[in-house]
């Protein structure tokens, strides 16, 4: 598959189910994630993997934090793909390297994790919500004060009959502009650019 019909064929799956990628075959993707570009090569970010009870122990968090009558609802949403993967953020505050900067190379090892996943057959999906708030989820996965919830990668093989379908390649002409100097300088100073 070329590397545009990977990109257009890539969805993100709701509905998922084993078999998902084994934690050796995760961290062998996430070789390949990581050298999405980085400045700073600081790899801002960890991942825990959560699977079986350790999932249903998610959906107890969030579920004692909402209302009553939605606890079965955030209970079974925990439970909607055999891995669940949960993103954290791991930012370095006083580098040199800007914390959105950090946050923009960690967005691009995600995407392209998913993009490894897609291409050996499995779906996902990043989901965010309520995991990214919640202080229990916190103190489950042992976070430090200075990490913060990303959301989860929901991974596991897609349902063929919910398969979505191929994305049409948007027209995006009218978000490039071609920068003009001989215009912008005619604008600026009243009169036509150059000698
Ligand atoms: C940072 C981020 C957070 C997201 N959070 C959610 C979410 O909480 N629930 C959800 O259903 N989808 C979530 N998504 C997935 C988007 O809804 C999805 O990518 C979008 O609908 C486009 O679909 P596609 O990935 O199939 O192109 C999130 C995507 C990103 C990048």
């Amino acid at each position: 598959m070329d590397v545009m019909t990977a990109i257009l064929t890539r969805r993100s799956s709701h509905l998922l189910s084993d078999p998902g990628p084994t934690d050796a075959e995760f961290t062998y993707l996430l070789g390949g994630a990581a050298t999405a570009p980085d400045h700073g090569a600081l790899r801002p970010w960890r991942w825990v993997l959560l699977r079986g009870d350790g999932r249903a122990a998610l959906g107890d968090c969030l579920a004692a934090e909402g209302p009553p009558d939605q606890r079965d609802r955030v209970r079974r949403k925990m439970l909607r793909s055999p891995l669940k993967a949960v993103l954290i953020f791991v930012p370095r505050p006083d580098h040199r390297v800007q914390e959105w900067e950090q946050l923009a190379g960690t967005s691009s090892m995600v995407y392209a994790m998913m993009m490894l996943l897609h291409a050996r057959g499995y779906g996902s999906i990043w989901r965010t919500g309520a995991l990214c708030r919640s202080t229990g989820v916190r103190e489950l996965l042992g976070l430090s004060s200075a990490e913060r919830v990303l959301g989860s990668l929901d991974i596991g093989t897609p349902d063929e009959k919910a398969r979505r379908s191929r994305r049409p390649r948007e027209d995006v002409a009218a978000k490039v502009s071609a920068f003009d100097a001989a215009a912008v300088t005619a604008a600026r100073t009243g009169g036509p650019a150059g000698p």
